[in-house]
Order: structure tokens, then sequence, then C-alpha cells
């Protein structure tokens, strides 16, 4: 059997960051950036007030108290967009609100509340020392600086600082295009009524809430049943519309395993046992002159949730241009025992809590009692998944395992 490993790094194979398109700012929030932003300016792009209250000289401030306040006349009233250019100077001083220029020759300035407010002339009751509320012109940053590097990913705060530096628009690789598949026979639409022997479908709704939270532009396709022309056909549809397949469903050793059939026969597509649990069956490869990627996850719900964040989200992550590999893990302390096959790794469904345990384990994993490949109601109860080693077939409670946090939505 194939390692996870193996499996990760031929998914990986099959996908390169996509290529870099230039969107509007709130069009790229969550894409990852593609060029280097050096500020084309200083932030602040001029001396400005922090506070509210007067541009003054600091020196003539040098005896004010509370007892002897200094009374200054009031030469100019300066608001945020003032674009007069004001001077003063000793003596003398300026109305001023937050974010306004400072005029030229004052060099601090003093909070409304250290003075009575005047308007014709104000008496101010401390001294300032130089600088005092003044916001220097580059402070933030600094003409020609490096305000964000190619990679990162565009949050709020990074949205923020490339309006603040002018940016409308800038160069991100694109959310991938995610089409999600089913395939099965026995498959219904959730809200249509079933007959003997159905399911409702579900896979496909799963992993595609799965792609949206990775930060793809996920697409469900729905469910097809198990004729071979209509797969085929189906995917061709789809081709146009992807930059990765996700099918579920028809990659096992049954008579009518759909997906597994047809696509071998393409060969541009491999099927494998992964020494995994669960999630074992598993395909990976291209479609079509586009060569675009697909995964090809196993029916089992809960494998192909498990499968998805083992093998799809690297390649997810991967196409949007961020670092790909394994999912990162936490070491946790098991609260009861759990079981795993022999020579495949395990990733068993639990609850994770932290709770700054002893001995440098900070976390511990409370494993789910329904632990079976069909069994969905246990993966929404629970937000981790323990990884039990191929060598190993149990692990007893109070042993410490990895342990993978699911991503959370916040
Ligand atoms: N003889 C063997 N049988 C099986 C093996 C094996 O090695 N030898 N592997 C088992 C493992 S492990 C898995 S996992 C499954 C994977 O099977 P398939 O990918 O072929 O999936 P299906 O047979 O189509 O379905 C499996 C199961 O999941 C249900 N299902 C499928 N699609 C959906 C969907 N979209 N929504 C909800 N539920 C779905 C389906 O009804 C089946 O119950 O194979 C084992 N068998
Ligand atoms: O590997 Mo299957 O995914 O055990 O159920």
């Amino acid at each position: 059997m194939k390692t996870v490993e193996q499996h990760i790094s031929d998914v990986l194979r099959l996908v390169d960051p996509l290529e870099p398109i230039e969107l509007d700012l709130l069009r790229a929030h969550g894409a990852v950036l593609a060029e280097q932003v050096d500020s084309p300016v200083s932030l602040p792009g001029f001396d400005n007030s922090s506070m509210d209250g007067y541009a003054v000289v600091a020196g003539d401030l040098a005896g004010a108290s509370e007892e002897h306040p200094v009374r200054l006349p009031v030469v100019a009233d300066i608001p945020a967009g003032d674009a007069s250019a004001l001077a003063i100077r000793s003596g003398y001083c300026a109305r001023i609100m937050t974010g306004a220029p400072m005029p030229s020759g004052a060099d601090a300035v003093v909070p409304v509340e250290w003075t009575d407010g005047g308007q014709a002339s104000v008496a101010i009751g401390r001294p300032a020392r130089v600088g005092n509320a003044v916001r220097r012109s580059g402070e933030d940053v600094e003409k020609g600086t490096t305000v964000l590097r190619s990679g990162v990913r565009l949050g709020a705060a990074e949205l923020g600082v490339l309006a603040a530096v002018g940016r409308k628009a800038v160069r991100v690789h694109p959310r991938p295009r995610v089409v999600v598949l089913s395939t099965g026979e026995e498959l219904v639409e959730p809200g249509s009524a079933i007959g003997l022997g159905q399911i409702w479908e579900s896979n496909s709704f799963m992993l595609t809430a799965a792609a949206t939270d990775a930060g793809c532009a996920a697409y469900r396709r729905g469910f097809i049943g198990d004729d071979p022309a209509t797969v085929l056909e189906t995917l061709d549809d789809v081709l146009s519309q992807a930059d990765i397949v996700v099918t579920t469903g028809g990659v096992s050793m049954g008579a009518y395993d759909v997906v597994k059939e047809v696509l071998s026969r393409l060969g541009t597509v491999h099927f494998d046992k992964v020494a995994v649990q669960p999630g074992m069956p598993q395909g990976a490869g291209t479609l079509g002159e586009s060569r675009t990627p697909i995964i090809t996850l196993p029916g089992n719900p809960v494998s192909s949730f498990v499968s998805f964040h083992l093998f799809v989200r690297p390649a997810l992550r991967r196409l949007r241009g961020l670092p790909a590999g394994p999912p990162p893990t936490v070491r946790a302390r098991l609260t009861a025992p759990v079981a795993s096959p022999e020579g495949r790794r395990s990733y068993l469904r639990a609850v994770l809590t932290y709770d700054g345990g002893a001995e440098g384990v900070a976390y511990s994993a409370e494993p789910a009692l329904r632990q079976g490949s069909h069994q969905l109601s246990a993966l929404a109860e629970t937000d981790a998944l323990i990884v039990v080693p191929e060598g190993t077939t149990a692990l007893d409670a109070g042993s410490v395992a990895e342990v993978v946090p699911l991503p959370a939505l916040d």
C-alpha cells in the first residue's frame, strides 16, 4: 500500500499555483498576493495631530500650570483635510483637529482637555514636550518600504494597508474553482422522497462547503448514477469550469465502481490503496487536454471528509499559492483508548480541548465513540483527528498522540 506522504506528493505534482490576475481590493479578500507591494508614499504622508487640541510652540508653555495657565491667541483653525499650509510662530497657536496637518513652526499639540477650549484665545494649564501628540511623516511606513510580501493571504489588515498606500487593485492568485461531483445509483437529492435502498446525498454538500472554507470558489455539480457514459460526459462538461475536480464514490473494488472503471481506462488517473483509515481507496490524475487535476475520493462520507483534509486541501493550498503539505498537528493526551488497523495510519474523530495540561501537553483529545466510515454524525460532533501511526494498533487512555485540529469557522 502507498503511504499517506506518497499520495500527498503525487497529488501535489498535479497542481501549480494559479496564474495571477489583477483584482480590486474587496474581490481579492482571502486570495494570496502574487506581487511584492512597496509603498509609493510615506505614511503618514505629512506631520499631523493625533488629538483634537491646539498646535503650539512647546517652549511657550514652559511655565504653564493649572494655577498659572499660559494664554495664547488662536490665529487659525485647522480641520482634517485642510490644505492651506498654515504657519505659526512663538506666542501664537492654532486650533487643530485629529489628522489635520501640523502648521509649520508648531512642534507640539496640547489636547483640548488641558485647556479652557477658547476660540479667540486659549488658556493652557500644562506644559507639553516637543512632539507631543504629533504623528511624524513616515513613522508608520517610509516611502519605498515593502508593506506586503508575495505569498501573503489577504485578510482584513492586509486590505487596509493596501488601501492606505493607495492601491485600488492587486495581483493575486485567484480562488481555485473547485467542482464537486458525487457518484452512486443509490443517491437522492435531500428534500426528495427516498425509496428502499436509497439515501440522501450528503458528500457533495459537505465537500463543497469544505472547499469554500478552504478559500476556493466551490461549485456543487451534485451527483450522478453509475452509468459510465454519463460519468465521462459529466466530467467532460465540468472541465471548462474547474481548476480542480473532486469526486466521491465509485473508487473501490465493487462491480459498479464506475469512477475507477472509466478513469482507469484513460490512463491519466491512477488508483491506489493508501495505508490510511478511513480513506483507503484513492485516485488522482488529470483529465482532458486542459490536464485539469482530478482527485477521486471514496464514497463513505467520513472517508471522503478525512481524505479531503489529507489530500485535497494541500492541493487547494498549492493552487492558491500557499505552502502545501500535511495538515499541522498538536500533541494531545487521549481521554480514552483507541484502536487502529495494522499497517494503516488512522485519523480518528475526536473533540480537542485546550486544558493547559501537564508535562508540556496542553491539549486533551476525547475520541468519538462511533468511528465507522459511515458514521457521519460523529464527524459533526468532533473538531479534530487523532493520528495513530501505521506501526501502532492501540493507544491507551493517557497516552500522547498527534492530533490534527480541523479548520474552524469563526
Ligand atoms: N471488497 C472491498 N470492498 C470495499 C473496500 C475494499 O478494499 N474491498 N474498501 C472499502 C472502503 S475502505 C471504502 S472507503 C469504500 C469506498 O467505496 P467507493 O468509493 O467505491 O464508494 P461507494 O461504494 O460508491 O460508496 C461507499 C458508501 O458510501 C455511500 N456514499 C457514496 N456516495 C455518497 C454520497 N455522495 N453521499 C452519501 N453517501 C454516499 C454509499 O452509499 C456507500 O454506503 O469501499 C469499501 N468497500
Ligand atoms: O477507508 Mo474506508 O475509507 O475505511 O471506509
